[in-house]
């Protein structure tokens, strides 16, 4: 929990740096929240603590007790990322991506946040022409905690696999409600995207959708896309959209997808929220390819610290400030991945350096 010293505030950050390029990419971040905090007064109290394929190496389990209570008690958990081809044959309960999902249900962070923005004057790192990638500022709110991530039954037998897609009327309420009180501080526009034309569980979706909206916010407009559809207009034209809301498995795929507007998948961040510690994590895996070779966008992770200051920690002058230096940085040389130079570590000098400097008293 936070603690108060003579007027500065402590916040108590658990971080799980995970496997891959996960803790290249949070010692990073750490690094950048660092410097703000010394900018804008802040302390942080980090637990550096095993988790994926980390903790299956230390303990044989990739998400430890240990780690369990840690989390609960933090004021934020800070994640890299977590998997590889080194555990991928274990059973599935004992997979590094099923001790994400846990921690995700253990948290209760129902509610992914995963912005997508094309910062002005970027646009050139887009693969799309420019003129379709500029001004793109769009959220995906991701269902985080059902759908078919979690549905029962779900097994593999030798003749059969199966897993079920279920949404309850509570978790559709809670998070297109989410959706609606995002669109209002934005440009007040919600499209939920489903597959309601083949599949029940979405036409369910849409119909409560719609019923929080009618009874709820009338004043937000809100429209309807199947998702393939949605994933093809991601790239045509994402300006069109403002908050997009979706299923679990849906939002995972369409962020993905949209991460090529801004340019890279390593730009972008999330937050997931509940009712207790957000969890903050870039949208990326550990990309075993680039592990070990300096070379991974730390800017996704960067960036999900200053959502974390912003959504968990109520530092949002210290976020700002966060996104601005990463914009300056990428202006001045961005990383491999998006053409530039720069390898993890000088581009993390780089967003340093562009961070305002301590104010002392
Ligand atoms: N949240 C998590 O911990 C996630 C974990 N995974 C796990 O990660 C492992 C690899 O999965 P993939 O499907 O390859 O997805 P991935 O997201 O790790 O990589 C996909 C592609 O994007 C590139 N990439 C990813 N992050 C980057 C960064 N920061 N900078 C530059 N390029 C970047 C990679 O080099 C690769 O070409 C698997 O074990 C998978 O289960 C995948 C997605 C999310
Ligand atoms: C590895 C998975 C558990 C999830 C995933 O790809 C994601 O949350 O983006
Ligand atoms: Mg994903």
């Amino acid at each position: 929990m936070t603690h108060v010293t003579h007027d500065h505030v402590t916040y108590n950050v658990a971080v799980l740096p995970g496997d891959g390029i996960g803790p290249d990419v949070v010692s990073a971040a750490l690094r950048v929240l660092g410097a703000a905090g010394e900018a804008y007064g802040l302390r942080f109290a980090f637990s550096h603590l095993a988790f994926g394929g980390a903790a299956i190496d230390a303990c044989g389990h990739p998400f430890p007790d240990e780690v369990r209570a840690a989390v609960a008690g933090a004021d934020a958990v800070l994640l890299g990322a977590v998997g590889g081809p080194k555990w991928d044959a274990l059973p599935r309960e004992r997979r590094c991506e099923t001790g994400l999902l846990n921690l995700r249900k253990h948290l209760g962070v129902y509610s992914n946040l995963r912005p997508v923005r094309v910062f002005e004057g970027l646009e050139g790192l887009s693969p799309l022409k420019s003129e379709v990638a500029r001004g793109t500022d769009l959220l995906i709110v991701r269902e985080l905690t059902g759908g078919i991530y979690f549905g029962k039954p779900s097994f593999n037998t030798p003749t059969e696999g199966v897993s079920t897609d279920r949404y309850t009327r509570g978790e559709v309420e809670r998070i297109a409600r989410v959706a609606f009180e995002a669109a209002r501080t934005r440009s007040g526009r919600v499209t939920s995207v489903d597959k309601a034309n083949v599949l029940d569980v979405s036409q369910f979706w849409r119909d409560v959708v719609v019923g929080v909206h009618e009874s709820s916010y009338p004043d937000v407009t809100l429209d309807h896309l199947y998702v393939d559809n949605a994933a093809m207009q991601l790239v045509r034209d994402p300006r069109q959209f403002d908050v997009i809301v979706t299923a679990n498995l849906f939002g995972d795929i369409l962020s993905d997808l949209a991460a090529v507007i801004p340019g890279s998948l390593g730009l972008l961040p999330s937050a997931s929220l509940g009712d207790g510690p957000g969890l903050f994590e870039p949208v990326h895996g550990s990309a075993p390819d680039l592990a070990g070779k300096g070379v991974a966008n730390p800017v996704g992770t960067i960036l999900s610290a200053a959502m974390m200051l912003r959504h968990s920690l109520d530092q949002g002058e210290a976020a700002s400030a966060i996104e601005a230096a990463v914009q300056t940085a990428l202006e001045e040389d961005p990383t491999t991945d998006l053409g530039g130079s720069r390898g993890t570590e000088a581009f993390t000098e780089a967003v340093l350096k562009a961070l305002p400097t301590p104010v002392r008293s």
